[in-house]
């Protein structure tokens, strides 16, 4: 684990010592936006146009803001269209790297070792972490965005000539209410579970360990009574939260000790993530290896043995009974 500061790489573990044993996550450096047009997005000035064959994902199945590019990909039906490399599921001095075998796919474009040479050729000069997904150009060799949260607009809509046009996560009349969940979801839940596992002091743990198990109340209640979070449509929304909620049981429960509550022991949110899981295409996004083999293996300050636990037992192709709530035809 480390990151690149002026483009030379140092190993060096989140530091958490000015913040009161806090875990904050850096803002994402690469925020441009591909386009259909190739215009510039608003207060832009790099312009990237959307052609088939001319973008490249770099991933991790462990990772679950990396998930989120995946499903999209898989759900717009742009596998023809946009093309990827998975990282190791072994995080070390060097950060991610192309390290094969094991499902790891090594660096498709380019044959490099590490995530971090991508960053530099993209800019020698380059200052931060470097992490997982990253939305590359082939034919001006830069990185576009390493933000999941845009790059999933990206891939929902810029396409659309060659993927699946008539699927829409992120449709305009339901936009203020995604967005509404999503704020509640990615600070208490989705950085939640990272906020408790990796904060430094008991404050800070309990702090965060509050938010996560308040926030999940909060969602299994809109869950009883609705069968999305944005209401009778599958949404963008919900599949940011389902990137947590596959790891939840099999690791922040024990590794990040986000133990008050399992997903399983919520009737709403474990019939969700069941839903969600059996939807056509997503369960082959699921590496349920990496993500168990990373996190146990990768942070050796918080599991220095790095023993891999053998539990539990998940099915989430099991039937589930969210066919009771009204879905949009
Ligand atoms: N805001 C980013 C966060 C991405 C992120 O933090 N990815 C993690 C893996 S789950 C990573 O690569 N971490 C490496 C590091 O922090 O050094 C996004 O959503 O794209």
């Amino acid at each position: 684990m480390g990151l690149l500061v002026d483009g030379v790489w140092r190993d060096q573990w989140y530091d958490t010592s000015k913040t009161g044993g806090r875990f904050e996550r850096s803002k994402s450096q690469f925020r441009d936006f591909v386009t259909k047009d190739g215009q510039p997005a608003e207060g832009r000035e790099r312009g990237f146009k959307a052609e088939p064959g001319r973008y490249h994902l770099y991933i991790s199945y462990a990772c679950p803001w990396a998930h989120r590019t995946l499903i999209f990909r898989k759900l717009k039906k742009l596998e023809d269209v946009i093309s990827f490399s998975v990282v190791h599921h072994f995080m070390g001095e060097n950060g991610w790297t192309f390290k094969t075998g094991d499902g790891a796919t090594g660096d498709q474009l380019y044959g490099l070792d590490f995530l971090h040479q991508i960053y530099t050729k993209a800019d020698p000069h380059y200052s931060g972490r470097v992490t997982v997904p990253v939305l590359w150009d082939r034919k001006t060799e830069t990185i576009v965005s390493n933000e999941s949260a845009e790059i999933i607009r990206m891939l929902n809509s810029a396409f659309d000539e060659w993927g699946d046009a008539s699927v829409d996560l992120y449709p305009a009349p339901l936009r203020a209410e995604i967005d509404a969940v999503n704020e509640l979801v990615y600070e208490n839940i989705n950085n939640g579970v990272y906020r408790a596992g990796f904060a430094t002091t008991q404050e800070a743990y309990e702090e965060a360990f509050g938010q996560l198990f308040a926030a999940l109340d909060t969602v299994e209640e809109r869950l009883s009574r609705q069968r999305y979070l944005a209401g009778e449509r599958l949404t963008e929304a919900d599949w940011r939260l389902f990137t947590t909620l596959a790891r939840f049981d099999p690791v922040y429960v024990g590794h990040f000790k986000c133990n008050l509550r399992r997903i399983s022991d919520y009737p709403n949110l474990s019939n969700y993530l069941r839903e969600l899981y059996q939807v056509p295409g997503v369960a082959e996004t699921v590496n349920m290896r990496h993500i168990k083999a990373h996190y146990y293996g990768s942070h050796a300050s918080i599991n220095p043995t790095r023993i891999v636990p053998v539990g539990p037992e998940v099915d989430y192709s099991a039937p589930h009974d969210r066919g009771r709530l009204a879905k949009a035809a």
